[in-house]
């Protein structure tokens, strides 16, 4: 059976999104745990949606499933209304495949039992699928072994193929990987992805592991306190977080206040434009350590301020520490002793006390006004502008 068939021969079309969530709301004893979240998944697209724990991840995933309902919005797969707060139609009516962290395959069914288990075709098609599903995920000839005889990767590989036996129209994906060893992991979660893609699924992937999200996803959906607080690609949400916070949920940052004034903020580092705020209003300057220039400071030939590296500022050594490939180097800053981090490419070990200075990819770095700011009631200008019409 396709996923023409199981959607009630609507004709899946290339352009209408697989899985849509408009405006979903869920709410558990009064608290909302999921808010006005929407989003769109494309045939053969991964999403993924990254967040802290706790933030309604799988929440979100359940209610795509068909497991729960939303208490506001809807869902619709390939254009059709599956569930509104009024009516939600289960999971088997809507062709989705699903794999959990703790994928549990059915012990007392061999490995070719597992898969065919959502079959309802005639058994020589069942045997053909099965057969084709096993090649496919690199377990030929594994048909007669039972669960218990079988890695955690085989599993794992098993698990897949059950989930794409029916050619589900959407993959719901919970955190598959977690329960496997890191280079198991990698490993499993490649062929994986390259199965779906081939395959055409539209994937819906929760993890909390920013790498493992930059690694999957065509699309990040990254979520907060029940929301999405920005949607794209892996690359775009790295280089261009929509605020600090979003900054630090893929690495550390090193983060430099600053004040407005004249649309523009000084800083040890040179001045920022700051478009859009208000003189008086706290900024934040949010940079990685990745982004960061370190230099032995020499009186007698001073670094010099930069286009792309702005001016320096002067540091000395807190504490370096080799990390593989590369050395972390936090240096407590001389104009207000915080420390900042820098990433320096192979070994870099300078001692403690080490005069340096320090300088930073001013194209990446960010300015935020500050979130819990007090000098100004409100950072933006326009709302001053507003106030004054
Ligand atoms: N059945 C439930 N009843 C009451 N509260 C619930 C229920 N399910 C989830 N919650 C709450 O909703 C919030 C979101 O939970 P959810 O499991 O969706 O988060 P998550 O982002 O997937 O977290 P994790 O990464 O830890 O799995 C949490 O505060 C959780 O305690």
């Amino acid at each position: 059976m396709n996923p023409s068939d199981l959607l009630g021969k609507a004709v899946l079309s290339e352009t209408i999104p697989r899985l849509e969530l408009r405006d979903v709301c869920r709410d558990y004893e009064g608290a909302r745990v999921v808010s006005d979240l929407t989003l769109a998944l494309m045939p053969g697209e991964v999403t993924c949606l990254l967040g802290p724990s706790g933030c309604g991840k799988s929440t979100t995933l359940r209610i795509a499933a068909g497991v729960e309902a939303p208490t506001h919005g809807e869902v619709r797969i390939a254009g059709r209304k599956v569930a509104d707060p009024s009516r939600s139609e289960p999971p088997e009516g809507r062709s989705v495949g699903l794999m959990f962290q703790d994928f549990a395959l059915f012990p007392h069914l061999d490995v070719a039992g597992n898969v065919a288990f959502g079959l309802t075709c005639g058994k020589a098609e069942k045997a053909a699928r099965v057969s084709e599903l096993l090649a496919r995920v690199g377990l030929a000839g594994y048909d007669a072994k039972y669960p218990h005889q079988l890695s955690g990767g085989e599993q794992q590989r098993v698990a897949l193929a059950r989930a794409l036996a029916p050619r589900p129209a959407i993959m719901l994906m919970d955190e598959p990987f977690s329960g496997l060893d890191n280079r198991l992991r990698d490993e499993i979660r490649d062929e994986t992805l390259d199965i779906l893609r081939d395959e055409g699924t539209a994937v819906l992937l929760v993890t909390h592991e920013p790498d493992e999200a930059m690694r999957m996803a065509d699309k990040i959906a990254l979520m907060r306190r029940g929301r999405i607080v920005q949607v794209g690609a892996p690359y775009t949400i790295y280089t261009n977080p929509v605020d600090r916070e979003a900054a630090a949920f893929f690495s550390d940052v090193n983060v430099v206040h600053g004040v407005v004034k004249d649309r523009q903020t000084e800083t040890p580092f040179g001045l920022f434009l700051t478009p859009g705020l208000v003189d008086g209003a706290d900024v934040e300057i949010v940079f990685r350590p990745q982004h960061c220039r370190l230099d032995f400071d020499r009186q007698e030939a001073p670094v010099r301020p930069t286009v792309e590296h702005g001016v320096p500022a002067r540091g000395r050594v807190a504490r370096a520490r080799f990390m593989g490939n590369q050395s972390l180097v936090e240096l407590a800053m001389d104009h207000d002793g915080s420390i900042l981090k820098a990433v320096i490419p192979g070994v870099f070990m300078p001692r403690e006390g080490t005069p340096l200075v320090l300088s930073l990819r001013r194209d990446h770095a960010h300015v935020f006004p500050c979130v819990n700011q007090s000098r100004v009631a409100d950072p933006w200008e326009r709302h001053v502008e507003q106030a004054a019409e």
